[in-house]
């Protein structure tokens, strides 16, 4: 398969079940997302095996610092080989931009740099809740619109905005959605959610999909019948 859209999220808290459902799958068939649970478990040395492995990884560990760190921690990030790393659109245009000139020394080897708007587990509820009175998709252009700004290749963001951003932002524009919950499966603590065929309609790059494919009976058919459902 060519750029497979599928980021499967390996949260998984014992090392060696992911490893066994990695060793079932194929990285022609998707990519990997590494989050904070299996980052702060078992290390870079763990992301460094499944670059190994020639799987893309995508280090999802939403940097939000100061300008100069998060800078060094997208460096640190780029070292191991990442295929993509985020920051968090939130800690402002003077610190994506940082992070950014900081991957420049990578060259053409460097990450896909990309930003979390508005994380896919928020309603306007929770939105109101931190101050903020726009809507999730007002809030989402907003954060976008700044992360395009900056110069970054995309953001995070739910499919239900997908439509929205690529008309504002263009085709160009990288839209990473979690929040993907195939039709019957359980939606979690996700609020923003769209199926995979759905998400790829409205125009969404790569579809992070954790729980619908690593809890399902059997992982490796449920990541086939999402690739087929999409093709
Ligand atoms: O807005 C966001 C940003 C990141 N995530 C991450 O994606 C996966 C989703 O997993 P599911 O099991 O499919 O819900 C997870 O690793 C989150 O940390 C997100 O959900 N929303």
């Amino acid at each position: 398969m060519q750029d497979p859209k599928v980021v499967i999220a390996l949260d998984f808290d014992v090392k060696k079940d992911a490893l066994d459902f990695v060793d079932r799958i194929d990285p022609s068939q998707c990519r990997l997302k590494v989050g904070k649970e299996m980052f702060t478990y078992f290390g870079p040395e763990f992301v460094g095996t499944l670059v190994a492995k020639k799987f893309d990884v995508f280090l999802d560990l939403k940097f939000h610092d100061i300008p100069n760190t998060v800078a060094k921690a997208c460096i640190a990030a780029a070292d191991l080989g990442v295929w993509m790393v985020n920051v968090h659109a939130s800690g402002g245009e003077d610190m994506m931009i940082r992070a950014r000139e900081g991957l420049a020394q990578f060259g053409q080897d460097k990450p896909h740099l990309i930003a979390v708007t508005v994380l896919t587990s928020m309603d306007q509820r929770q939105l109101s809740q931190i101050g903020i009175q726009s809507s999730p998709m007002e809030h989402v252009l907003t954060l976008a619109s700044l992360t395009k700004q900056a110069g970054l290749d995309g953001v995070v963001c739910s499919a239900q905005e997908a439509a929205m951003l690529k008309e504002t932002l263009g085709k160009e524009f990288m839209l990473v959605t979690p929040g993907i919950r195939p039709q019957g499966s359980d939606v979690g603590d996700q609020k923003r959610i769209m199926s995979p065929q759905e998400a790829m309609q409205v125009g969404v790059d790569y579809l992070v999909i954790g729980r619908p494919i690593t809890q399902a009976a059997n992982p490796v058919a449920a990541l086939e019948a999402i690739n087929a459902s999409i093709a």
